[in-house]
């Protein structure tokens, strides 16, 4: 930008040193011309060299001030280049508007966008935001135009030259005149790939807090998940006074279904047997894999016998579900053992010991039925 009141300064003085040298020359003839004449006397010739050093001494004091002036000048100009410099260098985009068009842009603001600076400074700044978020520039610039706060930041969906849409995080300062209009001045970052990041480093962190509580083969719940959350399970029923019951189970025979079908397709049974408890697990349940062929259901707010009476549907679920593996069918029972807190126990060891008993008794009875805990343990 280039400073005018500083150039005609300066053109004013180097005017007014010239009519000087004029007036100079002028009395310095009229002096010549009055003696070849015979007409000056010693007076007149007085008055003129008084005149001649008013003259000189007035043209020195302008001729120091040109030279103040040429000196602040040219730091201004030096002023000016630095912060050029500084602005063409800034790693944000950095631009001013007045009546909604681009007054000023630094390369950054132009490479953000990928349009040529001269080609920003013939558009509307509302061509470069996304249709929705329109509505949240226009508050914000108005905000800026009224001066309502020290600065404006928002983040808003931008559109880029070949129509890419991009995520600016924007800073408005309050409007500043410039030659009699109000004037904006807005610094603004691509935030698209930070937050591409962020977002890649949530879903990371979530896929890892999943990862550690659930079991990778089944989707259910591990053993760690268990061991943290039934101890509260069971301080939250001891406050609210009602019982907890919980069923162990396991897959019978398990060992034969993986020596005769392989390994794969004993896995495909893990799965259909989870998938068997998941549907029948209320959002409030815990279901998860105990270790190997071992499942653990922690039902809450549930009494022995109707905890009985879900283990038993899922045993005639699971029976009633042949499990295809490729292109065969295999027929899969369980083997069930329930107990409930508080009367089977009280610490989760103590209730978890207690279905694992009745379980061993299911097992011991033939498998393929579901016992429940029957003394209460001390
Ligand atoms: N396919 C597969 N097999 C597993 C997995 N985890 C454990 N096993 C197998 O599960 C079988 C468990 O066998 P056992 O403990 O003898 O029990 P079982 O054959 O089910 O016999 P009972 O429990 O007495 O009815 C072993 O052969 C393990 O190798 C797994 O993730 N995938």
């Amino acid at each position: 930008m280039i400073d005018t009141d500083a150039l005609d300064i300066e053109s004013e003085l180097r005017a007014e040193i010239v009519r000087l040298n004029k007036v100079v020359e002028a009395l310095m003839n009229r002096v010549e011309h009055s003696a070849t004449q015979h007409y000056s006397d010693f007076d007149q010739f007085q008055t003129t060299i008084m005149l001649e050093n008013l003259v000189r001494a007035r043209t020195k004091e302008l001729d120091a001030a040109l030279r103040e002036n040429e000196k602040i000048n040219r730091a201004l100009q030096e002023a000016e280049e630095k912060f050029h410099r500084v602005l063409d260098q800034s790693l944000v985009g950095i631009t001013m508007i007045i009546d909604d068009r681009f007054h000023y842009v630094n390369p950054k603001f132009a490479a953000i966008f990928d349009y040529p600076v001269d080609e920003l400074m013939t558009m509307d700044i509302m061509e470069l935001v996304s249709d929705a978020d329109e509505p949240t520039v226009r508050a914000a610039m108005q905000k800026a135009l009224n001066q309502e706060l020290a600065k404006i930041n928002f983040v808003a969906n931008a559109v880029r030259r070949n129509g890419q849409m991009i995520t600016v995080e924007v800073s408005v300062s309050p409007a500043i005149d410039i030659g009699g209009k109000p004037a904006l001045i807005a610094v603004l970052a691509d935030i698209s790939e930070r937050l591409r990041s962020e977002r890649q480093v949530q879903a990371l962190h979530e896929q890892l807090q999943y990862q550690a509580i659930h079991d990778p083969l089944t989707g259910l719940y591990n053993r760690l998940f268990l061991n943290e959350n039934l101890e509260r399970e069971l301080l939250l029923a001891a406050r609210q006074s009602y019982e907890v019951s919980v069923v162990m189970s396991d897959l019978d025979h398990f060992k034969m279904i993986n020596d005769c079908y392989g390994h794969q397709a004993g896995d495909a049974v893990l799965k259909a047997f989870a998938d068997i408890l998941k549907r029948h697990a209320r959002a409030s349940d815990l279901d998860c894999r105990y270790g190997g062929e071992e499942f653990f259901l922690v039902l809450p707010d549930t009494s022995l016998q109707t905890a009985n009476e879900r283990a038993e549907s899922i045993r005639l679920a699971l029976i009633a579900q042949p499990i295809a593996v490729a292109d065969i069918s295999i027929h899969v029972t369980a083997s069930f053992g329930v107990a409930t807190y508080p009367a089977n126990g009280l610490s989760p060891v103590a209730l978890i010991g207690a279905a694992d008993k009745a379980l061993y008794l299911a097992k011991d009875a033939g498998r393929n039925q579901v016992v429940a805990a029957a003394q209460p343990l001390q």
